[in-house]
């Protein structure tokens, strides 16, 4: 018991020790507005240590935090596990190119593929590199196996999707802020509704469609979680239709929604499996995009790849990662503390301001009913109290911790977040 009181004491006084450095908040932000690019709008919050749920700003003030790197911290900030691997496999051999064989790939394909059932692996680097990458693998699946017409396969998509930033991504996207001024935009995209079986087998019944791509449970949405049985409504009509299924699970995979991954939730394999983000353990960019041979095999080589795609840093790194999620029962973790905290939330917050609490596991959402507050004033009360999250639309705020919170620091974080909301007027 004293050497964990010696150890906290220790990370506290280094925590008081680095809050000293010479530069305040108001100085980096003043920095960071001069000299990058304005394609964010931070909260007024700079970090500058973190540890496990927790992270701490430059003043040394403590926050819970709710995003989590947008779900690239599921295994919580500097786990010592991940850390570790890094640490070394970068003293060791770090950036090979694909052009020559390394010693960690194998391992790493063999540890993946047989995790999540799948022949193979193409390792990528961020999550719309692995996204584009399975958009390319359905279209030449398209033109190779299902005798489509060149250059007219479809991709079907949902509405209030988000894979990301690139041209092929906002071509899909339906929120104008994410596509517009980008065009023109990539042909042979188009979207049906989230969540409705009816509307996807209208569209997959195109003949020239080969593939469906869809998040299981919407992120950038608001955190919209389908009706039970969608999965499956999915996984029956892409086989009625001979349509590869993509699930984007770069945001709800690797334990966030309470299984390793969403689809486990309805005990359905998609065609082509996309992995990101946690999957880097966040300390590094590693994506990925699993397929059986029949799918996986139409990229031969020098059609496809990555600089930094399947290199020894990446693979060690993503090796520990997937090892903390097997051996620390993240899953299930994630599935007992969700419920805790929907359950607290429902019962506690005021239902005048909040009209509902969504979610799986500890991917969670509140939406605000907008006469009483917005999304972004409600963070920053949040932020005055200890917790750090970010909103998705005006009225959705994302609740989204490391997985490897503690019951304590649930609960801890459970009553900044009922008193902040509470006290706002209605
Ligand atoms: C479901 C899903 N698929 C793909 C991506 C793209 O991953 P990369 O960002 O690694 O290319 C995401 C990304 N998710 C996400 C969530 C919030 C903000 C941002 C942002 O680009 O600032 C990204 C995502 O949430």
């Amino acid at each position: 018991m004293l050497s964990k009181y010696r150890t906290c004491t220790r990370l506290v006084k280094s925590v008081q020790k680095d809050s000293l450095r010479s530069i305040s908040s108001q100085e980096v932000i003043a920095k960071e507005e001069k000299y990058a690019a304005h394609n964010y709008h931070p909260l007024p919050v700079v970090l500058s240590k973190a540890k496990g749920a927790v992270v701490w700003d430059v003043e040394g003030k403590k926050y819970f935090d709710y995003l989590s790197g947008y779900s690239a911290n599921n295994f919580g900030h500097c786990h010592p596990k991940i850390v570790e691997a890094l640490r070394t496999q970068a003293g060791i051999l770090h950036h090979t190119s694909r052009a020559f064989f390394n010693d960690v790939l194998g391992e790493y394909a063999e540890k993946i593929t047989k995790l999540f059932g799948y022949d193979k692996v193409l390792p990528m680097n961020t999550g719309v590199e692995a996204d584009d990458t399975a958009c390319k693998l359905a279209r030449k699946w398209g033109y190779r196996k299902k005798k489509i017409p060149n250059n007219q396969a479809k991709i079907i998509f949902c509405s209030d999707n988000f894979w990301g930033r690139s041209l092929a991504a906002v071509s899909a996207s339906t929120d104008p802020s994410s596509f517009e001024g980008y065009g023109p935009y990539m042909p042979g995209f188009s979207c049906v509704p989230f969540n409705d079986l009816k509307a996807l087998e209208t569209a997959l019944s195109d003949p020239h469609v080969c593939g469906f791509m869809v998040e299981p449970i919407q992120g950038e949405a608001g955190i919209k979680v389908p009706d039970e049985g969608y999965l499956k409504g999915i996984r029956q009509l892409c086989d009625k239709y001979n349509v590869l299924w993509i699930a984007d699970e770069i945001q709800t995979g690797l334990g966030r929604t309470g299984k390793r991954l969403a689809i486990d939730h309805e005990n359905v394999l998609p065609d082509i499996l996309v992995l990101g983000k946690a999957l880097g353990g966040g300390v590094y960019p590693v994506s990925a995009a699993l397929a059986n041979d029949p799918v996986m095999l139409v990229i031969e080589p020098g059609t496809h790849g990555s600089t930094f795609g399947g290199n020894p840093l990446a693979c060690k790194v993503a090796i520990a990662a997937l090892d903390v999620l097997e051996n620390e029962k993240i899953a299930a973790n994630a599935a007992k503390l969700g419920d805790i905290f929907r359950s607290e939330l429902n019962s506690r917050l005021n239902k005048k301001v909040i009209i509902e609490i969504r979610g799986k596991g500890l991917m969670n959402a509140v939406v605000i009913n907008r006469n009483y507050a917005d999304a972004w004033n409600v963070c920053l009360k949040l932020k005055e109290n200890g917790l750090i999250a970010k909103q998705t639309h005006e009225d959705v705020i994302r609740f989204a911790p490391a997985l490897v919170i503690t019951e304590e620091e649930l609960y801890q974080s459970i009553e900044i977040i009922v008193n902040t909301i509470n006290s706002i007027p209605s």
